[in-house]
C-alpha cells in the first residue's frame, strides 16, 4: 500500500533565517501529520542543520536538492551523500530539470547520482518529465521512458523499493500552468509500466510516483485523487506555510 508522501523543494530560497520563520508557520500548522502521509522539506544545503534540529520533535522529515556521485575528494562546491546523510536527510533529489538544464545534469550522472544516494539509505527523488516542444511533438511518452529506464540502470530489485519518481513537465514547473489530472494519471500509468517492465508488476505497484509542476491547494486534490499520482513535488507552493499545510491537510483527507 502507497502512502502519499507531501515533498516541498525550496530551490535557492530561504538561509537559515527565513527557513527557521518558514519552518515555525510549519510547526505551528502541522507538526503531526497522519500516518498515512509522509511529509518532507528539501532545503538548500546550508538550512538543513537548522532544518533537522528545528524539526526533530515533528513528523516532517528533511531531504536535499542534490548530492556528488563521488564519495569526497577536490570537488569544490560540492557535497556527497555521506555528508548529508550525516546531516540527518533521508531523502534526496536529483536530475531537477533545473539541474539538467542549467548545470549539464544527464542521465548517466543522474543514474550514478542515484545509486549513491541508495548506498547511503538516500531515498532519492528521481526527477523526469518533459518540455512542451517535446510533449507538442508526441515524444514525451519515449523521453521520459528513456529517462525513467536510464536513471534506474543497474539498481537491484531491492534498492528500487525506496526510489520514489517526480514526474515534473517542464512546462508546468514555476508557470502557474498545472498539467490536467488526466495528463499527469496517463504519465504516471506509464512510467509505472516502464517500471513494471524493468523490475515486475507488484514492484510497481510499491513505488511512489509524485508529481511536480504548479501543485497548490486549488489543484491539490484534483491531482492527487488519480490512482497512480501518490504525492506532490512542490516549489512555490511550500514555501508558503499556509498553503504547503493545506496540500498536507487535503493529502490526509484523500488518505
Ligand atoms: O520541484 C518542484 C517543481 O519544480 C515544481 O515547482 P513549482 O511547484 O514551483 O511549479
Amino acid at each position: 500500500m502507497r502512502r502519499f508522501l507531501i515533498a516541498g523543494n525550496w530551490k535557492m530560497n530561504c538561509g537559515p533565517y527565513d527557513a527557521a520563520e518558514l519552518l515555525e508557520g510549519l510547526k505551528e500548522k502541522k507538526a503531526e501529520v497522519d500516518e498515512n502521509v509522509d511529509v518532507l522539506v528539501c532545503p538548500p544545503f546550508v538550512s538543513i542543520g537548522m532544518a533537522v534540529n528545528y524539526l526533530h520533535d515533528t513528523d516532517i522529515q528533511v531531504g536535499a536538492q542534490n548530492l556528488h556521485f563521488e564519495e569526497n575528494g577536490a570537488y569544490t562546491g560540492e557535497v556527497s551523500g555521506s555528508m548529508i546523510a550525516e546531516s540527518g536527510c533521508n531523502y534526496v533529489i536529483i536530475g531537477h530539470s533545473e539541474r539538467r538544464q542549467y548545470f549539464g545534469e544527464t542521465d548517466t550522472t543522474v543514474n550514478k547520482r542515484s545509486h549513491k544516494a541508495l548506498e547511503h539509505k538516500l531515498a532519492p527523488i528521481i526527477c523526469v518529465g518533459e518540455s512542451l516542444d517535446q510533449r507538442k511533438s508526441g515524444e514525451h511518452y519515449d523521453l521520459v521512458k528513456n529517462q525513467v529506464t536510464a536513471a534506474l540502470f543497474d539498481i537491484s530489485k531491492e534498492d528500487i523499493l525506496d526510489v520514489v519518481i517526480a514526474y515534473e513537465p517542464i512546462w508546468a514547473i514555476g508557470t502557474g500552468e498545472t498539467a490536467s489530472p488526466e495528463q499527469a494519471q496517463e504519465m504516471h500509468e506509464h512510467i509505472r509500466k516502464v517500471i513494471g517492465g524493468l523490475y515486475s508488476e507488484d514492484t510497481a505497484d510499491r513505488i511512489n510516483i509524485l508529481y511536480g509542476g504548479s501543485m497548490k491547494p486549488a489543484n491539490a486534490k484534483e491531482l492527487l485523487s488519480q490512482p497512480d499520482v501518490d504525492g506532490g513535488l512542490i516549489g512555490g507552493a511550500s514555501l508558503d506555510a499556509e498553503s504547503f499545510s493545506e496540500i498536507i491537510t487535503i493529502a490526509e483527507e484523500l488518505s
